[in-house]
Formats: structure tokens, sequence, C-alpha cells
């Protein structure tokens, strides 16, 4: 668009925009001359990874048992979209989250193609052996930086916590699995309020002096602001560095794609999400569901930022799963174009 007389750029109606670039995943900063473009984008990753967590943390919290196919499908289609990690199920106890009962199925039963990685949740050495026979080639473990979330959570206290992973760990090193870190409540708790950004920096510290390759901050019932982002993410990098941290928003006070771009120009550049904004967490109550992945995709395509994701795919496979457990999406970007499509 950036070669287009600036004439015929007027004329392009907001509907062409979306179709011809904001989809594709290609960049519409040529739209902005080359000076704003670099004030507007410095400082800021040029790429930026998308790590799509709602099989998991986006179906987890739905009161109806989503059909095993259902699922598959989904993840099949989000395989499909240019995303690189799907986060597709957890290895949890099923008294505890029923809708993850059906992990090992999941896993066995999806396509794996190449390009994309598939990594799993795992609470202990328990989950972490079930995950390996299901074929689980990639882990996460999930930490809290509150006693209370964690004893709600994974009940256990967090020092006990920290005795669990090191164990999935170093078990997991040993068979060349790489692990991903978790550390919830990372800008507030649902049970204690606000939590200091050194708490979350030391049990950050502990997960990535362990051998987790990244720690995802989480904003577990999504309180967070750019303020309080900011705060944590100064203390955090004093002892990891920003390439090692992602941040994972969940959207309860619409702050969301606010903390994401801080987060951004803080030099992170791993941003979790879940199609459609699904999600919550069900041991953190009055949380909503994760910033929606097709949101975050808008704003980054519209920064020139580049994901490598197909933002019109990603609708599309979030109009499966929003059918599937009788939903409405609740990301904007979605809302507004089926809305334009029925004008
Ligand atoms: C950790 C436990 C298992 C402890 O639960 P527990 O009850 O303390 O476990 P236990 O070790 O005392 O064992 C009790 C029973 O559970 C079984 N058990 C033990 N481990 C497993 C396992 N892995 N898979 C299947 N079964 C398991 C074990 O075999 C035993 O069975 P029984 O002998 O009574 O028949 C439980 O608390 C649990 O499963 N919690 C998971 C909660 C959860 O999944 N929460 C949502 C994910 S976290 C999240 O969403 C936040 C995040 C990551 O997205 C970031 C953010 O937003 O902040």
């Amino acid at each position: 668009m950036g070669n287009l007389p600036s004439a015929a750029k007027h004329c392009l109606s907001y509907q062409q925009l979306l179709r011809e670039h904001l989809w594709s995943g290609e960049s519409v900063a040529g739209a902005l001359d080359p000076a704003q473009e670099v004030s507007q984008l410095s400082g800021l990753p040029e790429y930026v990874k998308i790590v799509e967590v709602g099989p998991r943390d986006g179906l987890q919290n739905e009161k109806v048992i989503v059909p095993t196919d259902i699922k598959i499908e989904f993840i099949n289609q989000l395989s499909q979209t240019g995303l690189s990690v799907i986060e597709v199920t957890s290895f949890v106890s099923s008294r505890w989250v029923p809708q993850m009962a059906d992990h090992t199925e999941v896993m066995r039963g999806i396509h794996q193609y190449p390009g994309v990685r598939y990594p799993v949740l795992i609470p202990n050495l328990q989950g972490f052996h079930h995950a390996v026979a299901a074929g689980a080639t990639e882990i996460a473990v999930f930490g809290a930086a509150s006693e209370s979330f964690s004893k709600k959570n994974i009940n256990c206290s967090i020092e006990e916590s920290m005795g669990r992973f090191e164990e999935v760990i170093s078990s997991a090193r040993h068979m060349d699995i790489p692990v991903r870190g978790y550390v919830s409540c990372a800008l507030g708790c649902p049970y204690e309020g606000s939590i200091t950004p050194q708490k979350v920096t030391e049990v950050s510290k502990r997960l990535y002096g362990m051998g987790c390759y990244e720690i995802s901050l989480g904003d577990t019932t999504g309180v967070g602001t750019p303020g309080s982002m900011r705060m944590m993410l100064e203390s955090v990098m004093k002892e990891i560095p920003p390439g090692a941290l992602a941040v994972h928003c969940h959207d309860t006070y619409g702050q969301a794609l606010a903390n994401i771009l801080t987060a951004l120009q803080m030099g992170v550049n791993v941003v979790d999400s879940a199609v459609s904004g699904l999600g919550g967490c069900p041991y953190a109550k009055g949380a909503s569901g994760n910033v929606a992945t097709e949101d975050l995709i808008y704003m980054l395509n519209g920064m020139g930022l580049n994901t490598g994701v197909n933002l019109y795919k990603v609708m599309e496979a979030g109009d499966f799963i929003c059918k599937a457990v009788n939903k409405t999406t609740n990301s904007k970007v979605a809302q507004a174009t089926f809305k334009a499509r029925l004008e």
C-alpha cells in the first residue's frame, strides 16, 4: 500500500484495507511516511512470536465438555494459520479440571504440522510421564507469585511447587524436552490482591535458573495496567533477559493490548493469546478470557510487526470453536468484521 498514490490510498475503503492487508500478516506500515514509521516503530521488535493458548487456557474453563474431535479439529485448523506454537492441552488431574481429561486423546489425535510446536501444561512428575507417553515433546510448568493462588490452583505452597518443578525439569532435560515456565499472578492475585514485582522476580528467577527456556508472566485476572506491567518487567529484567520472557495477559479490565504494547516496547517479543479471547483459569474467579489472538494480530499487523500468522485463517478457527461451544467471540476484530459483513 505504501506504493499507492495518496489519493488512491484515501479511496481505499476500510473493508478493502482489512481484506488486502491486515488479514494476511502483510505489513501495512508502508501506509505511513518513512519518517513517521521510524518514530512510531523504533524500539519495537520486528518479529513477535505468538503462543496460542486457546485449546488449553481457552477451553479449560468451559463448563460443558467439548468433544475431543472438536478440540482436535480446532487445533488442526490453528496449525494451518502460520502459528508456530500451539499449547494443546494440560496433563492435570481430571478431578481438578474435567475439561482437560482427554489430554492423551487430543495429543495423539492432532496432526502435527512441520514448523509448529505443541507444548502441554504439566503440574508434576505424574503429569510429565503421562504427557511423554502421549507423545508430547515440549512442556510448560506453571507456578505462581502468590501463595494463596498456588494453594488454590495446584494444592501446594510455592516452595513445594518449586520442588515438583525441579523434578519435572530434570526429567525433561534427560529427554531433551524443552520446558517453559509460567508465573501466574504477576500483576495481581484474585485472593491476595497486589503482588510485589520482587516476588514475581524471585519465582521467575528460580524457574529460569532450573532451566526453563522462557518465562511467561501471567496477568491471571487481567488487573494490570501499563504502569504495573512496566514496574513488574523492570524488576524481572534485572534477572532475566527480555529475550527469555513472554507476557500472558487476560483482558478482564480491557488493558491487555496496552499491557502487551508496553511489554513490546521494553523488549519482550513473545506474547500468549487465545483465539476469540477464550479462556480463564478455573481457580481465578472473576477472570475473563485472554487477549484475543485476532485483536493481537490486528494490532501487530497495523504496526508493521511481523507474526507470520494469517488473521483471516485465525478468524475462521475462532468462528469454528465459538460455534462449537455456542459462544459469541470476544474478539473485537472478529465482531467488527462479522458485523461489517452483514451490512
Ligand atoms: C496438581 C494437582 C494434580 C494436585 O492435586 P492433589 O489433589 O493435591 O494431588 P495428589 O498428588 O494429592 O494426588 C491426588 C490424586 O490426583 C492424582 N493426580 C496427581 N497428579 C495428577 C496428574 N498430573 N494427572 C492426573 N492425576 C493426577 C493422583 O494420582 C491421585 O489420584 P487418586 O490416587 O486419588 O486416584 C491438582 O491440583 C491439579 O491438577 N491442578 C491443576 C489446576 C489447573 O490446571 N489450573 C489451570 C491451569 S493454570 C492457569 O490457567 C494459569 C496460566 C498457566 O494460564 C497462566 C495465567 O493465566 O496466570
